[in-house]
């Protein structure tokens, strides 16, 4: 009856969250996510053990950010002109550049130093790799509704959203370079700047919501330092090294 329609906005987003259906005004996806969704189902029918709750206040304003800043989403999009550039940033943090590059520069280099540093950077590029594959595998955030699917070299796990993996390379790219090249002041600006932008476009061009990408950076950012725990050098893996000296 008219009571049921008294209900205040706050009650009718939360019940909205638990029954898993978009709000009015709030196309989709919803503002909860859960690994069964895409097989059909809503959130309330989902494996509690598969479930992932965010506060809805939170995760509305999440989702109304990332669509308001994905300008570069699509090809009617407000920015759509911006949009093959941001592409090009794309590839800049894909992960299969960077490894083949990695791997390129171990096998030319010569010497005992920068095989040293390069080692260690297949290593925390391939770790960020896995690390990203299976949170995203746990999380299973579907990517946002107004993503065109149209990524280059992606595995099975990039259907999801949570974490970007751009983002987390980006930086622990970032910190990893600017604590073992020596650099000029400029190009350790524009190294952070390429960071921030490799971000930015994953939101701008629709691949990502806000947190994912946040979080993103946080996990780089945190991955770095355990690189730094576990540096392989050769006198903490000597087998490592040995393949170079033969
Ligand atoms: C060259 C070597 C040593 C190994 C290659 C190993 C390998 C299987 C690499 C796969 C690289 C690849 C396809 C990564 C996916 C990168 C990607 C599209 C991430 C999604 O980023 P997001 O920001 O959209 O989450």
């Amino acid at each position: 009856g008219g009571g049921r329609w008294r209900r205040s906005r706050r009650r009718r987003r939360e019940a909205a969250a638990r029954e898993g259906h978009a709000l009015p005004g709030h196309a989709s996806p919803p503002p909860c996510w859960d690994g069964d969704r895409e097989e059909g189902k809503s959130c309330s029918q989902g494996r509690a053990s598969r479930r992932v709750r965010i506060p809805t206040a939170l995760l509305a304003a999440d989702l109304w950010a990332s669509r308001r800043l994905g300008v570069c989403a699509a090809e009617g999009s407000p920015c759509a002109a911006a949009r093959p550039l941001l592409r090009l940033v794309e590839v800049s943090g894909h992960g299969l550049p960077w490894l083949l590059g990695t791997a390129y520069g171990l096998w030319r280099s010569g010497s005992a130093a920068a095989r040293e540093v390069l080692l260690n950077l297949l290593f925390a590029l391939l770790l960020d790799l896995v690390l990203v594959a299976v949170v995203k595998g746990l999380v299973r955030r579907p990517r946002p509704a107004h993503n065109k699917m149209d990524m280059f070299a992606t595995i099975s796990v990039d259907k999801y959203s949570f974490p970007s993996g751009h983002a987390t390379r980006a930086a622990l790219v970032c910190r990893f370079v600017l604590h073992h090249l020596v650099l000029a002041a400029p190009l350790r600006v524009l190294v952070v700047l390429w960071a921030l932008v490799v971000s930015l476009s994953r939101v701008m061009l629709g691949r990502h919501n806000v947190t994912d990408v946040l979080f993103g950076l946080l996990l780089g950012y945190a991955l770095y330092s355990v690189v730094q725990y576990c540096w392989l050098s050769p006198l903490s893996a000597p087998a490592l090294f040995a393949l170079w000296s033969h």
